[in-house]
């Protein structure tokens, strides 16, 4: 596993502000055992030596990992195609989903990178429920209302592009929908 790209990839989700605080969670699949952010930790300081592993069964090999291991390893049991899981708070792609509004994919960017979203309804945070209900889904990028996103890809590129994407389409939606009250 890439730990310096890992680590790389949780910076740059702080630093631009896709989530705040200790929010977020990454997790990367290599085979049988799954590398994943602590519970509890500031993703823009993590260190290489931070990174928790679990296997696919979910018995914890090193560190104590985020409290939302089980929708990772929900969602890795059931997408054989999936090697990446990221999970942030980006605020307006979070904020159409408090608002029940849906986020069209208005530009060729989020057609051919997002392809469709999926929607969860809320539930508590780190829950057993919460991690069923969106393994339910079967879209790549799953927007969990009143809480964040969760963006799968077939590597951690993959999957930060999606982070990416979706909130930059976000962001449009909300001034098309500005500019055409006017
Ligand atoms: C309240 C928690 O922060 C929740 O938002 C969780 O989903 C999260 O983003 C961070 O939890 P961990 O620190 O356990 O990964
Ligand atoms: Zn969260």
């Amino acid at each position: 596993m890439d730990a310096k790209l890992f680590v790389d990839i949780c910076h740059k989700l702080y630093e631009r502000k896709y989530l705040v605080g200790s929010g977020g969670n990454v997790s990367v699949r290599e085979e049988d055992l799954v590398y994943v952010t602590p519970t509890g930790s500031i993703l823009g300081f993590l260190k290489e030596e931070d990174i928790c592993v679990v296997n696919i069964d979910g018995e914890v090999i090193k560190g104590k990992p985020t409290s939302e291991i089980n929708m990772h390893l929900n969602l890795y049991r059931k997408r054989e195609d999936i090697n990446a899981i990221i999970h942030a708070h980006s605020l307006y792609s979070t904020a159409f989903s408090i608002a029940d509004k849906k986020i069209e994919l208005l530009t060729p960017e989020a057609e051919i990178f997002l392809k469709e979203i999926g929607y969860v309804d809320y539930f508590e945070a780190g829950s057993l429920k919460l991690a069923e209900e969106v393994a339910k889904r079967d879209e790549d990028v799953i927007i969990l209302k009143n809480h964040g996103v969760v963006c799968l890809g077939k590597d951690l590129i993959d999957a930060y592009i999606k982070i990416e994407v979706l909130e930059e389409v976000a962001k449009l939606n909300l001034i098309v929908n500005t500019l055409s009250q006017k």
